[in-house]
Parts: C-alpha cells; sequence; structure tokens
C-alpha cells in the first residue's frame, strides 16, 4: 500500500511540475497574460492538494503497518518464549531478552514503515522519471541513468561498514540493559556485601562501552550523510550545466530544460531519502538479527500426535504415573543429567524425590511439566505416554507449587487465580481458606485486593507459599508436584504450610522433591537420584533396611541437619 501510494505520489508529481514548466515557459518566455493560465493553474492547484493528500495518506499507511507488525511480531515472540520455558534461561540473559522484546521491536519501526517501503520506491520513482524523461531529452536521462549507480555504489560500501559497527552497538546495549536489570535484582545482595562501588563502576564502564560504539556508528551516519548530499548535488550540477551549454545553443527548448531541471532533484530524491533511512534501517537490522535469532531457537517440546477420539480413555481422576528408562542431556551440556530413571508412582499416592543438589531432581519435574521432552524412554499415565496428549491439555492436569513460587505484581485475587482463570471470586476465598491464607488476606486492609508488589515483595515468604497453595488448590489437578522450600520459616508458618500441603495431598498422585525428613518419611515410596541416575527407590523402612544411600542420609551428621 506504502509503495503504490508511493508511485502515484511519483505520477502527481511529474504532472505537476510539468503545468508549473509549461506556465512558466507560457508567462516568461510567451509573454502570454495569467488570465490565458487559469486552467493549467487551477489544475496545478489541484495537484498539489491531491499530493499533500498522498504524502499525508503514504505515513498514516507506512505508521500503521509498522504498528501492525510490531504488535504480530511481540505477540509471536513472547508465545515463543513462553514455549521454550526453562530452556531458554540457559543461553539468554532476561535483562537483554527484555531490551529484545522492547527496544528492539522498537527499533523494526524504521525498518519496516520506512526502510523498506523506500528500497522499492527507490528504484521504482527513478525510473519513472527516466522513462517521461527519454523521449524529452536522451541526453539527460543518460547522465541520470550513468550518475545514479554510483551514488547507489557509494551507499551500499558505506552501508556494509556501518552494520557491523551497528551490530556492535546494538550488543553493547542489550548487554548494558542485562546487567542493568541483573544490577538492580541483586540490589540488596551487593549492598550487604559492600559491592556497591564496585557495581557503580562496572556499571560506568558499560555505559561507556555503549557510548562509545554508538558515537562511532553517529559518525559515519553522518559523514555518509555528507558524501551523500555532495555526490547527488554534483550530479545535479552536472546535468545542469550540460542543460546550460545546451540552452545557450538553442539546441534544446527552455520549457523542456526547465522541466528537467525540476525533475532533476526530484529523481535522486527517493536515493538520498533511502540514504537518510538506512542508519535507522541497520539499528532495526540489528534487533531483527537477534529476534531471528530467539525465534529459531528450537521449541524442545511440542510432538503431539493425539486426537480425543485416538484415547477415549484419557485421564481423569486417578493418575498412575509411570517412567521408563527416561534419560536427558540438556542442548549446551555432554553429560546428561539424566540417565536410564525408571519410577512408577501409584494413583493417589505419594513419592518423596531426594538428592543432593544437581542430582537431577528439577528436570525431572521440567520433563514431566513438558518443557521439554525427552531424549529417550517413555512417561506414561495410566498407560498412556504423554508425549500423544496436546501439551496444555496435559498441564490441566497438573499443579505445581515450586520452591520460590513467582507472584506477579497484581491483587491476590488475580495472583490466586492464576490457578484456574475461570474461577469466581467465591472459588478463589475457598482455596485460599483451604492453603490456610485467608486469615492473613482478610487482615490486610484491601484483602484479596491488595497489591502484592513485584514478586509478592510485601508479603511474607510464608505468605507467599500459601498463596501458591491456594493456587494449586483452585487447579484441584490430580497430578501434584511440590518442590519443598528449603529456607526456613517461622514456626507457626511452617505449621501452618505443612498443614496446609498436607491437605492438598490428599486423593492426588503426588511426587514432591522433599528437604524435609518428616515429609520424606511420611511418603508412601521414597525416589533417591544422584547424578541423574535412580539409586534406590522403595518405602522408607525398606530403604533404611537396605542400608543404602537413604539409609546413609538419614543417618550420616551432614543429612540429619539438612532434613531436620
Ligand atoms: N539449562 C541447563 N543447561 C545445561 N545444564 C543444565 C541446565 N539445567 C540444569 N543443568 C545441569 O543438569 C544437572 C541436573 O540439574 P538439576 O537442576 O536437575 O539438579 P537438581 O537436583 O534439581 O539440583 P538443585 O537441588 O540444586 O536444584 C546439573 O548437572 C546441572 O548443571
Amino acid at each position: 500500500m506504502t509503495v503504490v501510494l508511493g508511485l502515484a505520489w511519483t505520477v502527481v508529481m511529474i504532472v505537476q511540475l510539468s503545468l508549473l514548466s509549461s506556465i512558466v515557459n507560457a508567462v516568461f518566455m510567451k509573454r502570454q497574460g495569467l488570465s490565458q493560465q487559469v486552467f493549467p493553474l487551477s489544475l496545478l492547484l489541484i495537484m498539489l492538494v491531491v499530493r499533500s493528500a498522498l504524502t499525508w495518506l503514504r505515513e498514516v499507511s507506512a505508521q500503521e503497518s509498522a504498528l501492525r507488525a510490531k504488535v504480530a511480531l511481540r505477540n509471536y515472540l513472547f508465545a515463543h518464549l513462553m514455549a521454550l520455558g526453562p530452556a531458554l534461561r540457559s543461553n539468554a540473559r532476561t535483562g537483554e531478552l527484555l531490551a529484545t522484546l522492547s527496544d528492539g521491536i522498537e527499533r523494526l519501526d524504521a525498518y519496516i514503515s520506512q526502510y523498506l517501503p523506500q528500497t522499492v520506491l527507490s528504484v521504482c520513482i527513478p525510473l519513472l522519471i527516466f522513462i517521461y524523461l527519454l523521449p524529452i531529452d536522451w541526453i539527460s536521462a543518460l547522465l541520470l541513468m550513468v550518475t545514479a549507480p554510483i551514488i547507489v555504489l557509494m551507499m551500499y560500501m558505506i552501508g556494509t561498514y556501518t552494520e557491523k559497527r551497528t551490530q556492535k552497538q546494538w550488543r553493547a546495549l542489550t548487554h548494558m540493559s542485562a546487567h542493568f536489570l541483573d544490577s538492580i535484582q541483586g540490589l540488596p545482595t551487593l549492598k550487604i556485601f559492600w559491592h556497591s562501588e564496585e557495581a557503580n563502576k562496572r556499571i560506568s564502564r558499560i555505559s561507556q562501552r555503549f557510548e562509545h560504539t554508538t558515537m562511532k556508528v553517529l559518525r559515519i551516519a553522518f559523514i555518509s550523510g555528507l558524501v551523500l548530499e555532495f555526490m547527488t548535488a554534483l550530479a545535479i550540477a552536472l546535468i545542469a550545466v550540460a542543460l546550460g551549454i545546451r540552452l545557450l545553443n538553442h539546441s534544446i527548448p527552455f520549457a523542456d530544460a526547465f522541466l528537467i531541471l525540476l525533475l532533476v532533484p526530484e529523481f535522486y530524491r527517493p536515493l538520498r531519502d533511502l540514504g537518510a533511512h538506512r542508519h535507522a534501517a541497520i539499528e532495526g537490522k540489528a534487533a531483527a538479527q537477534r529476534i531471528s535469532e530467539l525465534l529459531h531457537t528450537t521449541v524442545p517440546t511440542a510432538k503431539t500426535t493425539f486426537t480425543i477420539t485416538e484415547h477415549q480413555n484419557k485421564p481423569r481422576e486417578q493418575l498412575t504415573l509411570e517412567l521408563t528408562n527416561i534419560s536427558y542431556t540438556y542442548p549446551q551440556s555432554s553429560r546428561p543429567a539424566l540417565h536410564g530413571v525408571t519410577l512408577r508412582m501409584e494413583a493417589n499416592t505419594c513419592t518423596a524425590l531426594i538428592g543432593s543438589s544437581g542430582s537431577g531432581k528439577s528436570t525431572l519435574v521440567h520433563l514431566l511439566l513438558r518443557f521439554m521432552d525427552s531424549d529417550g524412554g517413555c512417561i506414561a499415565i495410566n498407560g498412556i505416554p504423554i508425549s500423544e496428549l496436546p501439551v496444555e491439555m496435559w498441564r490441566e492436569y497438573v499443579a505445581l507449587v515450586p520452591q520460590r513460587p513467582y507472584l506477579f505484581d497484581t491483587t491476590i485475587m488475580d495472583n490466586i487465580r492464576l490457578g484456574r482463570p475461570s474461577a469466581s471470586a467465591q472459588e478463589v476465598m475457598h482455596a485460599a481458606e483451604q492453603a490456610g491464607a485467608s486469615e492473613f488476606i482478610d487482615q490486610l486492609p484491601d484483602g484479596y485486593n491488595t497489591i502484592v508488589g513485584e514478586r509478592g515483595s510485601r508479603l511474607s515468604a510464608g505468605q507467599i507459599q500459601r498463596l501458591a497453595i491456594a493456587r494449586a488448590f483452585l487447579k484441584d489437578a490430580p497430578l501434584l508436584i511440590l518442590d519443598e522450600p528449603t529456607s526456613s520459616l517461622d514456626p507457626i508458618s511452617e505449621v501452618l504450610i505443612q498443614q496446609a500441603i498436607a491437605r492438598l495431598m490428599q486423593q492426588r498422585t503426588v511426587l514432591v522433591i522433599a528437604h524435609r525428613y518428616n515429609t520424606i518419611k511420611q511418603a508412601k515410596q521414597i525416589a533417591v537420584l544422584a547424578h541423574g541416575e535412580l539409586m534406590e527407590c522403595g518405602t522408607p523402612q525398606q530403604l533404611l533396611a537396605r542400608n543404602g544411600q537413604y539409609a546413609r542420609l538419614v543417618q550420616g551428621n551432614e543429612t540429619k541437619e539438612a532434613y531436620a
């Protein structure tokens, strides 16, 4: 649309300049009175109005299409990041992603709304003018065609040089954003360890690097603008001199020469505009490259062959979970995080998963949540491999209470409702009651409408935990995955949470990453992971009698502290 409007604008401009040259010729050369030029003058006026309207329409259309493209891209990119889940964390910093999602997509604006249509117009408009001029004066047309490629070649060379520097500038900007976010999030740690001064110095170093690369890019942009202006001025002067000589020799009529002089700057204008947009466009391209990299990161799951009719016995209430020979290696890793894990969890029983740090507990949970698919083996519920169920459908059957629940900066009501977005206020309140959270919520001045702050900063760790349990109550899923908090809570919170969890566990198949001895010994079975392998599995009594790793963990002094 922008290109079509641009071409229409060019046709109107050619008509307008032809009218102008014929009026000037009639009035000044043929000495005709203005009264004889009423019709061409009115036409000229109409063309002026039409040209202004087309300019306005072109701008609006370019902005609108850029806006639509940006909204679509932002939604698409966000959906892709959601699908990538934890797989993304290993190769991207949050601040960098934030810069790409906000600033990066904004930078695409100039690229989409200005540069892309301008590249088409900078070929079509000069070509139109050339075709129009050729029958009028082939010498000027030829001169235009010789000078234009030289200007294009210069632009290309400068552009290639600038592009590398702009890529560097974009990387410096995203690095700076990532560092700012990291420092702001770690502000209390920096303060406590008296490292805020060192952090200031680092930020200032990174800012200076960004300033340095930006100045370099701006310098090149300024010089390239200057060279382009000079080259086009030179080309126009060359054609003007050639016209002047021929006018003196009377080898070209004044009207034609005047029209050519008016049209020549218009011939070069699209190229100059292209040069002017090029700097912004290169910035947009640098951002586009990172966006494209993100979009090309393969989503590590979502292979689904399921259709509802295929599995009429799809899981409902009772879930028996069976892991057979599960293995998983992270893309950037050479060592498997899980290897040959086989585990059966009977319906409505609790399995405690234990193991030292790095043994593969979270990886197992991520596989169960289908943030990624296992490299080998099978996870099945009631005999159906979960890889055959649509991901979203499978997640309907799972509730998660993580070790550090994430609360969004919105009301308590909305945060709990995340468990089931369609739930009524009464259902949310009932879930909060079951989670032992209603008492503290009722004491807050705004009750369920209290805004919790970023990550729940206005609530205590115990209160956050209870809201996460309320979410799980509201979801009421048959499979519950629970990662016990390791940080110690005050005794009252501890008791309340233990009671709420005990209620939540009833009538569900539960997998708990357990850190407390109390939880472990109450589980129906215990699975011990070490270095990604399932070392032993059985009831607490069986494992104690076996006198293996679990028995050593319980009896050993270190572990008594850990599980106290
Ligand atoms: N995104 C990742 N990319 C590469 N390797 C990873 C990634 N996440 C985890 N790992 C590796 O996989 C192994 C298992 O990690 P996992 O997080 O599952 O252990 P964990 O038992 O949950 O540890 P913790 O109790 O400390 O949370 C570790 O060696 C870890 O370094």
